[in-house]
């Protein structure tokens, strides 16, 4: 048992967590969001709160107003209205928002997050009804702890962070990449099960190179070129700070980082800070769960493993760090690990004469008279290829046949987002490997029939992780998140595909079970703190138990 406790945090979950109460009446309950429950009110609470005369008559269960709010939904005419439509749901009555997120997260998945929230945020300032999450500007250097005491809410668990530079694979968005951390905080609660009001999105707004957006009088964030250098370090620093001193038991989330500046953060704050950093970290452990579950099909013993990685950016190499660190509990040396994995970017594949290498890629660059990607498969005969280039196409025809004359089940990772970004469909990679690939995308495709045969794509997203290991995380008020709580998390993720599932093909368990599958790896993480002394709540007789009973339930 740990029992060191930082300023501040408290011996359990949910002391200190009491908010201001505010006695809401009449119409200023129908518009909070978060005790409104429109036409769910019942005679009495009408009668009691004041809202007699404010309402139509009839009273409607959760059930049925989740019944109007679906058919509604899918009357509209395309995805960005449902956005808008489920956005405006949040505004009007969280608890119904979310009850529909958790009982439909299949359908509505691919709008609050990849690929619509793409488009979201492209059309970030045309769609922008209300504002929401926590905008910080290097006009605020100095001031970043004072206003943060303008957020409404006292206790605050899970940040998800971002400056907008590395927005999916899109690019430079600016603050209109606010949408992802206002996705992903909807993942933390309708998956993870974190309150919404213990959550709060961020967007660093340091600027935009986005000359389109700079140009555009439309653009609602900070007009100018990017803060880079010191000064930019220097804000992120404050921030976090600031935010440790605000909120310390709050877990940072940082998201959609350039490259470089989100390896900077996290060796910068790792070991001092409970933070991760998602596209490097989490979507490791999803590549490692879904490379465990695709081994089961092809019989390939982990440890002989090898993986080539397109794309040499954060998350490939993110992926490369934890595998190697897989590959070395199945029983081979860092050195032997190591050689099993090679990487191959637009310059071709990582040769140790490269002068473009970098401190995340070098360890893997090998000497080879392969150059492009086609012949590195020939000689190389990866059992799997991960895409992570944000370029679509990457995975041609020439790519996926080179894997299928090398491999009889070739595993096919192609993970760029949104969808339109993905190296390629999954009907591709079922054609051109005549179904023997083993396929999942970071994207949604459709299940498929490929020559009578029913394949059913997997999505291979770290949404299947982040949720769990924030709430396993923050359940135990963990002092740090550790490269172990990753592998147990991608271990306890793979632990739940069933081999009725791998027969479709599908590598992940269905999205429908994201909420067990986040519990599952909650305690997985939990465990993990205890065992490494990063917990800092006492142990408690039943932590399954403890981690169920602190997650969000919308009814009324
Ligand atoms: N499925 C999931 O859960 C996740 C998916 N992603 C996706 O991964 C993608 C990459 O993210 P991230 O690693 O952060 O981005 P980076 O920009 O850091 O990395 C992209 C990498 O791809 C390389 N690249 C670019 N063009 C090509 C090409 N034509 N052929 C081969 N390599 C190429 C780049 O090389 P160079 O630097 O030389 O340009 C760079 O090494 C994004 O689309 C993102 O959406 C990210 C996180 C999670
Ligand atoms: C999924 C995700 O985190 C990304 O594409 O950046
Ligand atoms: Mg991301």
């Amino acid at each position: 048992m740990n029992s060191r406790l930082a300023p501040g945090v408290s011996m359990s979950y949910h002391e200190g967590m009491a908010e201001r109460e505010r006695p809401l009446r009449g119409m200023d309950i129908i518009h909070d969001s978060r005790s409104n429950k429109g036409t769910g009110f019942t005679r009495e609470e009408r009668r009691n709160l004041g809202l007699r005369g404010l309402l139509p008559y009839q009273i409607s269960s959760q059930e049925l107003q989740a019944q109007r709010v679906m058919e509604n939904f899918r009357r509209k005419e395309n995805n960005m209205e449902r956005y808008i439509f489920l956005r405006s749901l949040e505004e009007r009555n969280e608890r119904l928002f979310f009850r529909v997120l958790m009982d439909n997260i299949r359908e509505l998945l691919p709008i609050v997050y990849t690929p619509t929230v793409g488009q979201a945020c492209q059309q970030f300032a045309n769609i922008f009804r209300h504002a929401k999450g926590f905008y910080i500007t290097p006009e605020d250097k100095g001031h970043i702890r004072d206003i943060l005491n303008n957020w409404p809410v006292e206790d605050v668990r899970i940040i998800v962070v971002t400056d907008g530079e590395r927005i999916l694979g899109l690019g430079d968005l600016g603050a209109n990449g606010m949408g992802i951390p206002i996705g992903k905080l909807s993942l933390y609660t309708a998956a993870g099960g974190i309150d919404p009001l213990r959550c709060m999105p961020v967007m660093l707004d340091v600027g935009t190179d986005n000359t389109e957006l700079l140009n555009d009088p439309l653009y609602m964030g900070w007009p100018h070129a990017r803060l880079r250098g010191r000064e930019y370090q220097s804000l992120v620093e404050e921030f976090v700070f600031s935010v440790q001193d605000k909120y310390p038991k709050a877990l940072i989330q940082f998201e959609d980082f350039a490259t470089p500046n989100a390896y900077h953060h996290l060796k910068r704050f790792r070991q001092a800070v409970l933070s991760f950093n998602d596209d490097i970290q989490g979507t490791a452990a999803v590549a490692v769960a879904g490379l465990k579950a695709a081994l089961r099909i092809s019989g390939t013993p982990l440890r002989d493993l090898r993986v080539m990685f397109l794309g040499a950016g954060s998350a490939a190499t993110g992926m490369a760090h934890l595998l190697t660190r897989a590959l070395m509990e199945a029983g081979l040396s860092e050195g032997e690990a190591r050689k099993q994995v090679q990487f191959v970017d637009e310059h071709g594949l990582l040769i140790s004469s490269r002068k473009d290498l970098t401190p995340q890629n070098i360890e893997y660059s090998v000497d080879s008279e392969a150059r492009d990607f086609v012949s590195a498969i020939r000689e190389f005969e990866p059992h799997a290829i991960i895409g992570a280039t944000g370029v679509p196409g990457t995975f041609s025809r020439e790519v996926v046949e080179s894997m299928a004359a090398v491999q009889q089940r070739p595993i096919i990772f192609a993970l760029s987002n949104p969808t339109d970004r993905a190296e390629c469909s999954a009907a591709q990679a079922y054609e051109w490997s005549s179904g023997r690939a083993i396929f999942a995308s970071g994207s949604p495709f459709q299940p498929l029939e490929y020559e009578g045969k029913r394949f059913e794509p997997a999505q291979g997203n770290n949404v299947y992780i982040f949720p769990g290991v924030g709430l396993g995380a923050i359940s135990v008020a963990a002092s740090r998140i550790s490269d172990s709580m990753f592998l147990a998390a991608a271990d306890a993720l793979a632990a739940r595909v069933k081999q009725e599932q791998l027969e479709r093909g599908s590598i992940f368990p269905p999205l429908t079970e994201l909420r067990n599958i986040s519990l599952d790896i909650a305690e997985a993480v939990a465990l993990k703190a205890y065992e490494q002394n990063l917990a800092r709540y006492p142990h408690p007789d039943d932590l399954r138990e403890l981690i169920q009973g602190v997650m969000y339930d919308p009814s009324y």
